[in-house]
């Protein structure tokens, strides 16, 4: 049936809502089983959100769903949230005690009522989650824990008039080796074409990471002779970016996409170099006396590697983990080689700690991925190398056999598994083995100059495998594997769409439930005290004659957090916490001046992002006025140009500074989490890499003890927000001349009750 006409229980709200106005649509989706006609014609004197609730459950096609799409046409056709009876009545007239008692318990029963049901959309999904994991697990088992795919790269500009066709993929498994002196077939478990894209790759790869997600250790390896593309596949470029950044971005999409579990990343790098590790993301000692930090592979109890002293840092989103990716690779031992011009001379290795936690079950699940861009696997004799590259290249040489004999016997399930042949395959120990997946990328060069190489890298991978020239498998086997496999993808899918269903609406029954929670926040509150009232009151509790309350508007929902997070802003949230009066300084009437200061009337400077930290120049001196900015700037004791070209050479630092690197009438000092005040005892917030750029040369004059109007404080505060503080005065100085010398960089931070902070770095 259709509904032709309806009336909200109270039309003070909202009136009468004519459903002929609305699309055939709109009426399509909320046509009701005829059976329902009764109950739907005595809805007419309830509020229609009350006799939605109630036909819940009578019939099974009446879901939340269908009650909530309801509930949407007629916000969207009435333009205000609709409530149940109670709340729509005690909206109409709030001051009524009684209303208010009945809206609070009416959304305390909807709440109850969402709660109930998120937990049960929580549980399906833990249980379509599992069923998805063991899916994907069989898919992956089938296809085998150990894989080895074939890159050919294309031929590059300088290889133009190379003679075309030595190395060709015959088919999607096969490489074809058709040079003058040799013909041989590979068969790997895929092959890339030289035209294949990065996307391409990432297709197949994209299962092995949604399995490092799920608990397991994972391993991906790029393999193949120097110039032969590995750096390309895993870190790619900017316009094309390869394995590495496109598998971080998926993780964090899982984060932010399940929020079901907590995903929590750490980032680590390092490189095997001549048979010893390196730390990537810790600087190299430029002083012979400076000392580094041993690394050290050790085993636990229950056979987990952990390398002792290698730098961990918690990645919080993409952009982060992409920053210090490239401070690592950077770092990367590289020389020019007669095959390559960046010739990596080390094994590059990128490990993500990945510990996933079910706040369901609180268990907690962790596993390791590592990124892995091998140094080339050339034959010394073809670079001609000599010294010291030489010793690098034969250093990767038998670290790539040691690894290529680690899989081998893995694959072939031998007793013994020579792990300890070397550092690169004792690191990886845990990772290698059974439950975890392990991807070998091998890349081939397609020129015919470069055959021999080629050969080699096939045959090794091949090795690797654990197969030989042949199928492993009977015909009548390979169609099972393969019907196998289709109808577990197939399930897959289902499981995976399930799963995707689940997660949206969880997500949307949490917005719901903030919504709710805040209203009841709202209805207690104007239970207590009475909205929009001046009234007198006890000085003792804070609030004086003509004192307006704060209005409590309708808050922003974020889903899981805390109601108190979410509701009833006050303005004074409006500026930064630590400038907020506190309870005995509410009571002090500080006057609000003008200030007329050029930093305060100026549009707010650029913010800009920078891999460096700050960068600020600002001479000391004599007070002369700037011609820019109108400031006073000290020329007396100006800086040598030498100097301020070191100064803006040598980046800001990105990290926090040590204790003791506070000047002298500074008032706090510093720690990895940023600038502790030890008169205040408030923990600040870290300096981000967001960053205001102050003009060159121009000193700004401290202006802490000038008072500013609310106006200027919300205009600093969007152009400072960077800095997470209220800075009013900013000045730099460098102590010592080399680039290392070190620089300080003062903030004064002044509160609107008229405390001033001083901040130094
Ligand atoms: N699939 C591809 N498409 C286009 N260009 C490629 C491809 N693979 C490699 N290249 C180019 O080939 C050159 C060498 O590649 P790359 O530096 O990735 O080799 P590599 O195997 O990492 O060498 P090394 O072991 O010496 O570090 C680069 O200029 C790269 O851009």
């Amino acid at each position: 049936m259709h509904l032709t006409s309806m009336h909200i229980g109270d039309s003070s709200l909202s009136g009468e809502i004519c459903w002929e106005d609305c699309s055939t649509e709109i009426m399509r989706t909320i046509i009701i089983p005829d059976e329902q006609d009764d109950n739907v014609k005595q809805m007419s004197p309830l509020s229609l959100s009350q006799s939605l609730d109630s036909l819940l459950g009578s019939k099974s096609s009446l879901t939340t769903e269908w009650a909530d799409s309801v509930r949407s046409i007629m916000n969207s056709a009435c333009g205000s949230p609709m409530t149940c009876n109670s709340c729509t009545v005690s909206l109409s007239s709030s001051s009524d005690g009684d209303n208010a008692h009945n809206r609070q318990e009416c959304l305390d029963r909807e709440i109850g009522k969402l709660e109930e049901e998120l937990s049960v959309l929580r549980t399906a999904l833990e249980v379509s989650n599992s069923l998805r994991r063991s899916s994907l697990n069989r898919i992956l088992d089938l296809k085998g824990n150990i894989r080895v795919f074939c890159r050919i790269r294309p031929f590059l500009p300088a290889e133009k008039h190379a003679r075309p066709g030595p190395v060709t993929n015959a088919s999607e498994n096969w490489v074809k080796i058709s040079g003058r002196n040799s013909r041989k077939e590979f068969e790997f478990d895929k092959v890339f074409q030289p035209n294949s894209v990065q996307d391409d790759v990432f297709a197949e790869i994209e299962p092995i990471i949604r399995s490092a997600l799920d608990g397991h250790n994972v391993c991906i390896f790029a393999y193949g002779q120097t110039g032969s593309g590995k750096t390309f596949t895993m870190e790619g470029s900017n316009d094309d970016p390869g394995v590495v950044p496109r598998s971080l971005r998926r993780l964090f999409e899982e984060a932010s996409y399940d929020t079901n579990i907590q995903y929590s990343y750490s980032l680590s790098m390092l490189e095997v170099y001549k048979g010893s590790l390196r730390d990537l993301l810790v600087a190299r000692p430029t002083r012979h006396t400076d000392a580094t930090k041993c690394l050290s592979i050790q085993m636990g109890s229950k056979g987990f590697i952990e390398v002792e002293n290698l730098t961990e840092i918690p990645i919080a989103d993409v952009k982060e983990a992409s920053r210090l990716y490239l401070k690592g690779s950077r770092r990367r031992s590289t020389a020019w080689t007669n095959a390559n011009d960046t010739s990596s001379r080390s094994h590059c290795l990128l490990r993500i700690n990945i510990v996933c936690k079910s706040p369901h079950d609180n268990k907690k699940r962790m596993s390791k991925l590592w990124l892995i861009d091998l140094g080339g696997s050339e034959r010394l004799l073809k670079t001609n190398a000599q010294g010291l590259t030489m010793e690098e290249g034969r250093a990767i040489n038998i670290s790539l056999s040691a690894l290529g004999d680690v899989i081998s016997a893995l694959h072939k399930r031998r007793p013994h598994v020579p792990y300890r042949n070397s550092k690169l395959t004792q690191i990886l120990r845990d990772s290698l083995g059974d439950n975890s997946k392990t991807l070998m990328l091998v890349h081939v060069s397609p020129t015919e100059t470069d055959l021999g190489e080629t050969i080699c890298s096939l045959s090794f991978a091949t090795r690797v495998r654990g197969t030989h020239l042949g199928h492993d498998l009977s015909a009548d086997a390979e169609k099972l594997k393969a019907a196998a496999m289709s109808e577990l993808s197939k399930q897959n899918s289902i499981h995976e769409s399930e799963c995707q269903l689940l997660c949206n609406k969880i997500k949307s029954l949490n917005l719901l439930l903030g919504e709710k929670r805040c209203s009841l926040e709202q209805v207690k509150n104007e239970k207590m005290l009475p909205r929009d009232t001046s009234f007198t009151t006890n000085p003792q509790q804070g609030v004086s004659v003509g004192d307006t309350l704060p209005s409590l508007s309708p808050c922003n929902i974020d889903s899981e957090k805390p109601e108190t997070d979410s509701c009833a802003i006050s303005p004074l949230r409006k500026v930064p916490r630590f400038m907020s009066p506190t309870a005995s300084s509410r009571g002090k009437k500080s006057p609000i001046v003008l200030c007329d200061h050029p930093m305060m009337t100026q549009q707010p400077p650029m913010t800009f992002t920078s891999g460096y930290s700050k960068r600020i120049v600002a001479p000391r001196g004599v007070l002369t006025d700037s011609p820019r900015t109108g400031l006073k700037i000290d020329t007396r004791n100006d800086i040598t140009n030498s100097k301020r070209k070191l100064m803006e050479r040598s980046p800001w630092p990105a990290t926090a500074k040590k204790p003791d690197q506070s000047a002298d009438n500074s008032v706090c000092t510093t720690t990895s989490e940023g600038p502790v005040d030890k008169t205040f005892g408030i923990k600040e917030t870290p300096t981000p890499t967001k960053f205001t750029e102050l003009p060159t040369n121009d000193v700004l004059t401290p202006i802490s003890h000038s008072k500013v109007t609310e106006e200027h404080y919300s205009r600093i505060l969007a152009a400072e927000r960077s800095i997470s503080k209220l800075a009013v005065s900013v000045s730099s100085s460098v102590r010592g001349s080399s680039p290392r010398s070190r620089r300080r960089l003062s903030l004064d931070c002044s509160s609107m009750n008229g405390t001033t902070k001083r901040f130094v770095f």
